[in-house]
């Protein structure tokens, strides 16, 4: 309370406020200024600290939506944090439990850094987060994001001079803040300048081992490394020492990234089977096993059958398109028709004989008439599935238990291979109790975790024409947009178990008879070739002109593409063979604005030559014809809507449903650079500028959005939302890039999407922050990229990596070395090449390199490579 208020008081005069160890003697202040002591810390306030030359700091702020005018504003504090490396501080604490632990750039934005011993940031914090960064420093809770050990924070006022400087690398700011309230509108206008860099800092020599490499290049021949290709060694890619230098694509960071992989398996692209090219006939092939087939041909009319859902009273529209919807994701969609079961049609429609399945999803109590009316049509051989309702028959009861009404608990369901699964889910409030008395075949698929192993899901047979029930008092229709969740721990519980209710429900739909194959795939569709202005479109078709062959094609061996003016042309879409509309007047997508692209890309080059298609294969085949010969002006990228061969890394497929972000980005890094030395960190810096793309927009700063190493994005540390597929391709010195990334935007089902998180967001804090869109997240995406290589280029890796830690979910976690009893060591950061680096007890900083160890973050365990 004491720091709190002193600072709160005093932050608007000219004094500035000292946090250090005593043993810093050069702060040592006299006593009348000391505010408190605590074991060998203090805190006191002296005179104002000036800071008006930055000139020996490197800045950086990277990203071009940062906007410093905050820091004019009286309600943010700038200040000096000093650390100083784990090994020379002997007396470093790990806190006892890691909820204590305060990660120093939650609280702050880091401005400029100073390398060396002490290492000094300079960041911002609002008034009240400098005074929780105090107390955690005072209480030895403060952790640095790169494993150093805090000694000293000192508030210091920014100079307006010094400010203009900050502005000067963030030169969109003005625009940007006039337009922050609105996120739609939140977005830049104005354009990089031609050079946005700083004219501070110390930059690092490029091109270092020049001659080497050199030598080396002109041995080099065009060489594609690329998943499933032979994967160069680090010997046949390093240059001179370097090396550490490798490729996202080889064969130790592919083994890296499975274990990595493995651990993300409730990620939306992993376990999920390839589509086969005839997944089409798969209906077909099923033949007579499929009850759907059955249903056909009792289905005179040859209309596909019925699933009736019945909600209750009239006023349930709401409950009867939430149970559709979830229904429309498990079916194959196509060989059903869903219709509401009204009221007033129980009792009068011929539905008994025409329907396959009812669904009754009412809490309301079911009138006597309704009841037999249900359990005629079980008679009929028709097929119930009941979802928290009091509809039951046979030898079962329900009973009441109000204190598991509404609330999250983890259940146990048996599935029909006799393995188990365990989900979290909202139960109705009610249980299943069979009756002592009977002698019915009631079958108990699913039970609480709890002491009395209350039975909450049944299967009832019924009669001897094949009818049959299965009722639930859990939700498994519901997901978290309709589940009225209470807690943070609830909604990560729920979102957790999301992945497993999908299964769950397709069981249970399966085992009633419904087909759950995935439907037919999309037909692929034609390109549109996009520009983000009028003059580089033409640009562009000039350079068309003299570079198609004879027949308007760009040919290479994934995938030729057929240049046409207008739409007109009815070519068809092949997997090898596209065409690509040139004419952009023609160009309207409900999935995809032009203009939210346009005005989110801030770049000099990336992205401004769009292919853009509602379906295609992948967007990783789309730019290999072009890339290589276009103008490095014309930065190329390639957005579709849906994927049907979506490639994640090692060899995975990524799922590319409809409100997925998938885009494929291409990049030339000069060998001879300092992104050039060491590429895997492309990976990094995507990650980073896809967290950013959300983060860097006012309001949405707090959003849970996290990078993991090497290359995912998460849900705090708890889902994958995201990921990134990097192929590199040298040729003479230029390493061509592509850079596929994806991220699950608008796809809450059936993982984890950006706009779940922001809709927590709204509700926890009261705020009414709008959902975003693909479009504007993969250009504020490409802009605040091509931001950060600039960075990385003039800086090296020192000049990004303060931002990449405030992001990362790995900060100071403890992880064993070779075994689960092995020794323990604490997650430090990574190193100039990108590789983690760990602090061991006793031993120091070191680097865990893939080739000889992986990562395992579930298992908290560095393991040696068998
Ligand atoms: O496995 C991963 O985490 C990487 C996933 C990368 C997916 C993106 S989506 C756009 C691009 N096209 C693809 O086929 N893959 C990448």
């Amino acid at each position: 309370a004491l720091i709190r208020r002193t600072v709160r008081r005093l932050h608007r005069s000219r004094c500035s406020f000292t946090f250090c160890c005593r043993c810093c003697r050069r702060a040592a202040p006299p006593d009348e200024r000391v505010c408190l002591r605590l074991g060998n810390k203090v805190f006191f306030t002296d005179e104002a600290q000036l800071l008006d030359d930055l000139n020996r700091w490197s800045l950086l702020l990277i990203s071009p939506f940062i906007y410093p005018d905050k820091l004019l504003e009286a309600e943010h504090i700038a200040f000096v944090t000093e650390s100083i490396s784990a090994q020379t501080d002997n007396l470093q604490k790990v806190p006892v439990s890691s909820k204590e632990v305060v990660k120093w750039s939650d609280y702050c934005s880091p401005l400029a850094y100073k390398p060396g011993e002490p290492y000094k940031l300079i960041a911002e914090a609002s008034v009240d987060n400098f005074s929780n960064l105090g107390i955690a420093f005072m209480e030895d809770r403060l952790q640095m994001d790169n494993g150093m050990v805090p000694h000293k924070i000192v508030s210091v006022h920014l100079q307006e001079s010094t400010l203009k400087e900050l502005t000067q690398v963030a030169p969109a700011v003005k625009e940007m803040s006039r337009n922050s309230t609105q996120v739609n509108e939140a977005t830049p206008t104005a354009t990089l300048g031609t050079t946005a860099k700083s004219k501070l800092g110390v930059a690092e020599s490029v091109g270092q081992g020049d001659q080497e490499a050199e030598e080396k290049s002109k041995l080099e021949k065009e060489s594609e490394y690329e998943d499933e290709s032979n994967s160069p060694s680090d010997k046949e890619t390093g240059f001179g020492e370097h090396h550490h230098l490798h490729l996202s694509s080889c064969h130790e960071c592919l083994q890296l990234e499975n274990s990595t992989i493995e651990s993300v398996r409730f990620a939306s692209a992993e376990d999920i089977p390839e589509l086969s090219d005839h997944c089409n006939s798969k209906l077909d092939e099923n033949g007579g096993d499929c009850l759907a087939t059955g249903i056909k041909r009792v289905n005179l009319a040859g209309k596909p059958p019925n699933v009736l859902i019945y909600v209750g009273s009239e006023t349930a529209k709401v409950e009867f398109d939430q149970v559709k919807s979830i229904l429309l994701e498990c079916i194959d969609a196509d060989n059903y028709t869903i219709y509401q079961l009204h009221e007033e049609q129980v009792l009068k429609d011929p539905w008994i004989d025409n329907a396959m399945l009812l669904i009754i999803a009412t809490e309301e109590p079911i009138s006597d008439k309704n009841q037999e009316q249900f359990v005629k049509f079980l008679s009929k051989g028709g097929k119930i599935l009941g979802f928290s309702s009091s509809f039951t028959f046979g030898g079962i009861q329900i009973k009441r238990k109000d204190k598991l009404k509404k609330t999250v608990h983890e259940l146990v369901v048996s599935k029909t291979d006799s393995t188990e699964v365990k989900l979290n889910l909202l139960i109705s409030g009610c249980i299943f109790e069979v009756k002592k008395e009977s002698n019915s075949k009631v079958k108990p698929l699913s039970h609480l975790n709890n002491a009395d192993k209350d039975t909450v899901i049944v299967h009832l047979p019924y009669g001897d024409n094949g009818g049959e029930a299965i009722l639930s008092q859990v939700h498994l229709e519901l997901d978290i947009s309709s589940v009225d969740f209470q807690t943070e721990e609830d909604f990560n519980l729920l979102k957790m178990s999301n992945t497993k209710r999908y299964e769950v429900l397709k069981e249970i739909l399966v085992s009633l008879g419904l087909s759950c194959e995935l439907s037919e795939i999309p037909p692929l569709t034609p390109i549109y070739l996009l520009s983000s202005d009028e003059e580089i479109h033409l640009a562009f078709l000039k350079w068309l002109e003299e570079n198609v062959n004879a027949e308007g094609l760009i040919e290479s061996s994934k995938v030729s593409l057929k240049f046409v003016s207008s739409c007109e042309s009815k070519m068809e879409t092949t997997p090898s063979l596209m065409s690509v509309i040139t004419e952009m007047g023609n160009f309207s997508s409900e999935h995809f604005s032009l203009e939210m692209y346009q005005q989110n890309l801030q770049t000099k080059k990336l992205g401004k030559i769009l292919l853009f298609t509602e379906v295609t294969t992948t967007t990783m085949n789309l730019l290999d014809g072009l890339m290589f010969k276009l103008p490095e002006e014309m930065g190329l990228i390639a957005i579709a809507v849906r994927q049907t061969q979506g490639k994640g890394r090692g060899g995975n497929v990524w799922l590319s449903p409809m409100g997925c972000a998938l885009s494929t980005l291409h990049i030339t890094v000069p060998l001879h650079s300092n992104l050039g030395q060491r590429i895997p960190f492309i990976q990094h810096l995507v990650s980073l500028a896809m967290v950013e793309s959300v983060r860097s927009i006012p309001g949405y700063e707090d959003i849970e959005l996290r990078v993991k190493w090497p290359n995912d994005i998460y849900y705090s540390d708890l889902m994958k939302l995201g990921g990134v597929l990097v192929t590199s391709t040298l040729i003479e010195t230029t390493f061509h890039i592509l850079i596929g990334f994806g991220f699950n935007v608008n796809n809450s089902n059936p993982t984890i999407c950006i706009n779940d998180l922001i809709t927590k967001f709204n509700k926890e804090e009261g705020t009414n922050l709008k959902p975003l869109t693909a479009d504007c997240l993969i250009a504020r995406t490409v802009t605040v990229l091509e931001r950060l290589i600039d960075i990385f280029q003039e800086k090296g890796p020192n000049g990004v990596l303060p931002r990449y830690y405030k992001y990362w979910i790995h900060s100071g976690k403890q992880v064993h070395l070779y075994n689960e009893e092995g020794p323990i060591a604490w997650i430090v950061g990574i190193d100039d090449y990108g590789f983690l680096q760990v602090h061991e007890e006793g031993k120091g900083v070191e680097s865990v390199h893939p080739d000889g160890n992986s990562f395992d973050m579930l298992r908290n365990l560095i393991i040696p490579k068998h």
